[in-house]
């Protein structure tokens, strides 16, 4: 069975004191920070740099984070979030003039290296690449926000990137991103997926640990029937 994990998107944490409200989504038991770069190029909107990544580091965040690059091009960021101690690190293959050798940039570093695919980019980007991936994140909004209504032929597309995984069989997971809430996670668990992507679910809560802990256990409960 997968391990569910939880990984809150910072994006909608309260930016004035990001490092105490990722502490206390960790506390609140998230397993991974999801850390989202946008560059007002390949998404119209802006956040955060390697710095910011840095800082977290510095204030003694050691739990792992998990960088969504949505910039345009990749290469150059790649190497400097891998200096500023990320964990996981996915691009969007459009972003990137050679997927493969930014792939290599990411996994030479000893990082887990993904792909993530917009509502619009078919599977078949995958074709010659999927074997070397840690996993897949698939958008279930489009990228650039926090808040929106997840997409619903997302669940489409994860089970049959779960089906192409199986038939390759390959160790690779599928992450979703993008209006993941407790009252649908459950059938994006049934569809394929084992990692979630959750900004405005978790940090729009009062209570943190009852989110998260509420999303594993429907998650947890989907796996098992
Ligand atoms: O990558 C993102 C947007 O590009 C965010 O991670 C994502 O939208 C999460 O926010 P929410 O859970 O509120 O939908």
């Amino acid at each position: 069975m997968p391990k569910i994990q939880i990984s809150p998107s910072i994006l909608s944490a309260d930016l004035a004191r990001l490092g105490d409200d990722v502490k206390a989504v960790l506390d609140a038991g998230a397993d991974v920070i999801h850390f989202d770069v946008m560059d007002n190029h390949y998404v119209p909107n802006l956040t955060f740099g390697p710095a910011i990544l840095t800082a977290l580091r510095d204030y003694g965040i050691t739990a792992p984070i998990d960088v969504h690059l949505m910039v345009e091009p990749v290469d150059d960021l790649i190497s400097q979030f891998a200096d500023a101690g990320a964990n996981m690190i996915s691009f969007h293959p459009e972003a990137s003039q050679h997927v493969h050798r930014s792939l290599q940039l990411i996994k030479q570093r000893g990082i887990q290296a993904g792909l993530v695919l917009n509502p619009g980019t078919p599977l078949s980007v995958l074709d010659e690449v999927l074997h070397e991936l840690d996993f897949v994140l698939i958008m279930s909004v489009n990228p650039g926000f926090g808040g929106q209504q997840f997409i619903p032929h997302s669940l489409d597309k994860i089970k049959r990137l779960q089906q192409l995984i199986n038939e390759k069989e390959l160790n690779c997971y599928i992450c979703v991103d993008g209006g993941v809430k407790t009252d649908n996670i459950a059938e994006i668990t049934a569809a394929g997926a084992s990692y979630f992507v959750a900004g405005s679910a978790i940090f729009n809560a009062d209570d943190y640990q009852q989110a998260i802990s509420t999303m594993r256990d429907n998650a947890e409960q989907a796996l098992s029937s």
